[in-house]
């Protein structure tokens, strides 16, 4: 088997954090007698990505996604496990290595406020020590993936978010990089611009056959990109397998949508399960799945159904479940 792409061997990371009581009295105290507390963001989390893989990484705010990026990528130090980057360690930040990573983050950027984007694609070409001309040949191909030719001569701060987004990711990936960390790579961005991007990674990862590490509150970027998902809750790995498995197993109900002759009071329902929605005669409610078969039955002999359907249930809701009551 391949060496992997990315791997984490009981990776961790603790910060000790400065406490200070507040008032004047306490800002002397913190001065004189400092207190600190510890703060196990990542706790012994290994996992393995085969070169080539898209991974989606989750968790609620503050399990330690970030991070955990953030040491993937060299950015901090572990304080106890390994980090391995295409067999290298990303905290040395060798050339080599940083020539074939990279690290998006969707709520931070690179590209120069008042400067054409153009102009910060040089930059990072001059870094990356790519001739010109292969950058230029490069820009246009990234460019006409994501659809951003005409922006790439506007200054940045004229940019809409999308197009910013896409901008940014050009940027992050003019040295084409072979490892693609994303955090939250859509965040904030509309509809269109969301599917634009997921599908832009789609189309590099088939392009250069690169191995993507995303994080998304979205779960339609990870339904959408990744078959294979990493969960960490309170900076502990709490399921590492296929996306539909865990929907499988952790999701004790399945969706039932009705749609009736006429309209009837939500009420109706209560007793079937959760009621998720009710708009005229349309119904969604989350049904155990015991109980299904009895309910559908149920269902079909008391109201007058013009069409029902079982489906699983959406993934936000099956993972808002598991991280709220870290279930898993
Ligand atoms: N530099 C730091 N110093 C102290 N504590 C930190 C630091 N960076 C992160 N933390 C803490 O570590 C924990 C994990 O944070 P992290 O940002 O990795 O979570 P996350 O899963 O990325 O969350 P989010 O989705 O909100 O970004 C949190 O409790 C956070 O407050």
């Amino acid at each position: 088997m391949a060496a992997p792409a990315v791997l984490a061997e009981q990776l961790s990371k603790t910060f000790l954090v400065a406490e200070k009581d507040p008032g004047f009295a306490g800002t002397l105290r913190h001065f004189v007698r400092r207190r600190y507390r510890r703060i196990e963001a990542v706790r012994r989390v290994s996992f393995a990505i085969a070169p080539g893989e898209v991974v989606g990484f989750l968790g609620p705010n503050g399990a330690g996604k970030t991070t955990t990026l953030k040491m993937l990528t060299g950015l901090i130090q572990p304080t106890a496990g390994r980090a391995r980057v295409l067999e290298r360690d990303p905290y040395r930040r060798e050339a080599a290595l940083l020539r074939n990573l990279t690290l998006v983050m969707g709520n931070k950027q690179q590209l120069i406020w008042d400067l054409p984007v153009l102009d910060s694609l040089r930059v990072n070409a001059a870094v990356y020590e790519i001739p010109w001309a292969e950058a230029e040949r490069r820009t246009a191909e990234l460019a006409a993936m994501l659809e951003v030719e005409e922006v790439l001569r506007q200054p940045v701060r004229k940019l809409s978010l999308g197009q910013r987004m896409k901008a940014e990711l050009l940027a992050s990936l003019l040295h084409r990089p072979r490892v693609l960390f994303l955090d939250e790579p859509t965040l904030g961005l509309d509809v269109n611009a969301q599917l634009a991007v997921r599908r832009f990674l789609k189309a590099y990862r088939e392009r250069y056959g690169a191995t993507l590490l995303l994080t998304s509150h979205y779960m339609a970027d990870i339904e959408a990109l990744a078959e294979r998902v990493i969960v960490i809750h309170e900076g502990r790995l709490l399921y590492d397998g296929w996306l539909r498995g865990l929907v499988e197993r952790y999701a004790p109900f399945k969706e039932v949508r009705l749609e009736l002759t006429a309209p009837v009071p939500a009420g109706a329902f209560e007793r079937y399960g959760r009621v998720e929605e009710v708009q005229g005669s349309r119904v969604r409610l989350l049904v155990d799945k015991g109980a299904l078969t009895g309910v559908v039955a149920d269902l079909l002999g008391r109201f007058e159904v013009r069409d029902l359907t079982v489906d699983e249930p959406p993934l936000e809701e099956v993972i808002g479940r598991i991280f709220a009551e870290g279930a898993v």
